[in-house]
C-alpha cells in the first residue's frame, strides 16, 4: 500500500460515503450500542478520575501480567487475523504491523510497566501563584473524561491506548482496524477483566469493534458523552472525522518523512541513519520515504548508501543525478513528482540530489505531510536553519526518523502522533490526555 499526499497536505480525502454501510438496522444497532458504551464509560471515568497513582500503577502491572498470561490465546487470534489479511492481499509492511509474537507481547506488556513508572499527570500543578489580593491560583491537570479512539490495524495500539488512558485517569472507547478484529477482541477482554481485579471498572476499557464503521461514525456523533476523539490512521479516516465529528478531535496525520544528508556529513553515521529510518519497520508512519542528498557529498555518499539499501531489498525511485550512482544489484526506476508525494509504507524510497540546503528545505516544505524530517550534518548553521525553517511535528538532527514514537521519546507509549498544532503536536502521551482546571482559593474574596 502507498499513500499519495498533496504538496504540503496530508491528502487523498475520501467521503464518509465510502465507508462500509450496513444499512439502517445496523446503524440503529450501532447507535444504541455506542451510546450505551459511552454512558457506561462516563460512569467508569468518574471512578478513574479519583483513582490514586498507586491503584493505577498496580492496575498497569496487573494488565501487563494478564496479557503475558493470555499470550497463547492472543497469538492464536492474531494468527487468524494475519492469515485472513494475507489471503486478502495485505502488503508485507502492513502484515508486519498487524503481527504479534511472544517478543512483541512482552514489549507491549513492558510499555504498560513503563507507564506505571512514569509520574501521574493528574493533579500536576501547571501554574500556580498568589495574587496581590491574596487569592491563591493553581492550574491543575485533570483527566479528559472519556476518550474515543479510531485507529489502524495494529494490536499494540489497543494496549498502548488503554494503558495511557488508565494512567491519565480516562475511560477509553476503542475502535481498531477491522483487520485486527480477532486480536483486539481477545486483548480488550483480557484487559477489561484484569481491571476488575484491582477494583477498577471493566467499562473503563471498551471496544466497539463489533459495530464496524457504523460504530466509528456513532462515536463521532457522541458529543456530550465522549470528551475527545483521536483518529489515528490514513487520510480518509482523518478527513472523515474532521468533517463529520461533533466530538472535539485531536488529529493525527499520515507520514511522508524526509532525510537530508548535508555536505560534510559523517558518511558512516548518515548511512546507518538512512538504513534504520527506511528499513527497520517499513509499514509505520515514521518510516523514511524520501532521501535528499547535497550534491557536494553525492559522489562520496550515494554509491555505498544505495548499494546498502539495495542489499536490504529497497527499490530506489530516483532523479537523474541519483541514477549516476546506482550500482549492480540495486533496483532503480526514474522518479516522477508522484514519488515526492508518496508515503510508500514499503521497501521503496524516493531519492533526489539537491544543490544546497535551501533546495532541501524547499522540497520538504512542498511535499511533506508535516510528520518527521531528519538532517545528517556537521554544520551548526544547517542545524539551526533546518530546525527553524521547517514546519513539522518532529525534527531529528543526526538521528533516525524512527524516534518519533512515544516510547522512544520517554512518554511510555503514544496515543497517536499529532501533525496539527492545537492542544498537542508530535507523539501524544499522558499529559496530552489531560486538560486543566483552574482552582482558585480565597478567603471571602469578592471582585471589585
Ligand atoms: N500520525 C500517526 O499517529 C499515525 C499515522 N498513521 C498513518 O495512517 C496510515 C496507515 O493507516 P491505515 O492502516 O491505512 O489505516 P486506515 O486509515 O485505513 O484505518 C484506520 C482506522 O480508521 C478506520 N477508517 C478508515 N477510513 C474510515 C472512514 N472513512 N470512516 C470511518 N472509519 C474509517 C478503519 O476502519 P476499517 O478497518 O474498517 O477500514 C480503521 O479502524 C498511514 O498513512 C500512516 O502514516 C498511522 C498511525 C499513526
Ligand atoms: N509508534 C510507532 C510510530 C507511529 C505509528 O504507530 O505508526 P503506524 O504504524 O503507521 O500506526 C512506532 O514507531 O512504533
Amino acid at each position: 500500500m502507498s499513500v499519495q499526499t498533496e504538496p504540503g497536505v496530508a491528502a487523498t480525502p475520501s467521503a464518509a460515503s465510502e465507508a462500509t454501510d450496513g444499512g439502517p438496522q445496523a446503524a440503529t444497532e450501532a447507535r444504541t450500542a455506542v451510546v450505551q458504551a459511552a454512558q457506561r464509560a462516563k460512569v467508569a471515568a468518574r471512578a478513574l478520575a479519583g483513582a490514586t497513582r498507586g491503584t493505577k500503577d498496580e492496575a498497569l502491572h496487573v494488565l501487563a501480567d494478564a496479557l503475558v498470561a493470555a499470550q497463547a490465546e492472543i497469538i492464536a487470534a492474531n494468527a487468524d487475523d494475519v492469515e485472513r489479511e494475507q489471503a486478502n492481499g495485505m502488503s508485507p509492511g502492513l502484515v508486519d504491523r498487524l503481527r504479534l509474537d511472544p517478543g512483541r507481547i512482552a514489549a507491549i506488556a513492558g510499555a504498560l510497566r513503563d507507564l506505571a513508572a512514569l509520574p501521574d499527570p493528574v493533579g500536576e500543578v501547571v501554574r500556580g501563584s498568589t495574587l496581590p489580593n491574596g487569592l491563591t491560583v493553581r492550574q491543575v491537570r485533570v483527566p479528559m473524561g472519556v476518550v474515543g479512539m479510531i485507529y489502524e490495524a495494529r494490536p499494540n495500539v489497543t494496549v498502548d491506548a488503554a494503558g495511557l488512558a488508565l494512567k491519565s485517569g480516562n475511560a477509553v472507547i476503542l475502535r481498531g482496524g477491522s483487520a485486527a478484529a480477532r486480536s483486539n477482541e481477545v486483548i480488550v477482554r483480557v484487559l477489561s477483566q484484569a481491571l476488575t481485579g484491582v477494583g477498577l471498572p471493566a467499562d473503563a476499557i471498551q471496544s466497539i469493534d463489533a459495530h464496524g464503521r457504523e460504530g466509528a461514525r456513532e462515536l463521532m456523533r457522541a458529543r456530550g458523552l465522549v470528551d475527545v476523539l483521536v483518529p489515528r490512521g490514513g487520510a480518509s479516516l482523518i478527513q472523515t472525522v474532521v468533517t463529520e465529528s461533533t466530538v472535539p478531535v485531536i488529529e493525527t496525520g499520515v507520514g511522508n518523512c524526509h532525510l537530508f544528508v548535508d555536505a560534510g556529513a559523517d558518511v558512516a553515521k548518515a548511512t546507518a541513519i538512512l538504513l534504520n529510518s527506511k528499513t527497520q519497520r517499513v509499514g509505520v508512519c515514521n518510516a523514511l520515504e524520501t532521501l535528499l542528498v547535497h550534491e557536494a557529498i553525492a559522489a562520496e555518499f550515494l554509491p555505498g548508501a544505495l548499494s546498502a539499501l539495495g542489499a536490504a531489498g529497497v527499490r530506489i525511485h530516483g532523479d537523474e543525478a541519483t541514477a549516476a550512482h546506482v550500482g549492480e544489484g540495486v533496483e532503480f526506476e526514474p522518479a516522477t513528482e508522484q514519488d515526492w508525494a508518496t508515503e510508500y509504507l514499503s521497501l521503496d524510497l524516493a531519492v533526489r540530489v539537491v544543490p544546497d540546503l535551501d533546495s532541501a528545505i524547499e522540497h520538504i516544505r512542498t511535499w511533506t505531510s508535516g510528520h518527521t524530517e531528519a538532517i545528517c550534518t556537521a554544520d551548526v548553521t544547517s542545524v539551526q536553519r533546518f530546525t527553524t525553517e521547517l514546519d513539522s511535528a518532529a525534527i531529528m538532527v543526526n538521528a533516525s526518523t524512527r524516534f518519533t514514537d512515544g516510547g522512544q521519546l520517554g512518554l511510555g507509549a503514544e496515543i497517536g502522533i499529532s501533525t496539527q498544532k492545537l492542544h498537542a503536536r508530535g507523539p501524544m502521551g499522558l499529559a496530552e490526555l489531560t486538560t486543566t482546571t483552574w482552582i482558585v482559593q480565597g478567603d471571602g474574596h469578592v471582585r471589585s
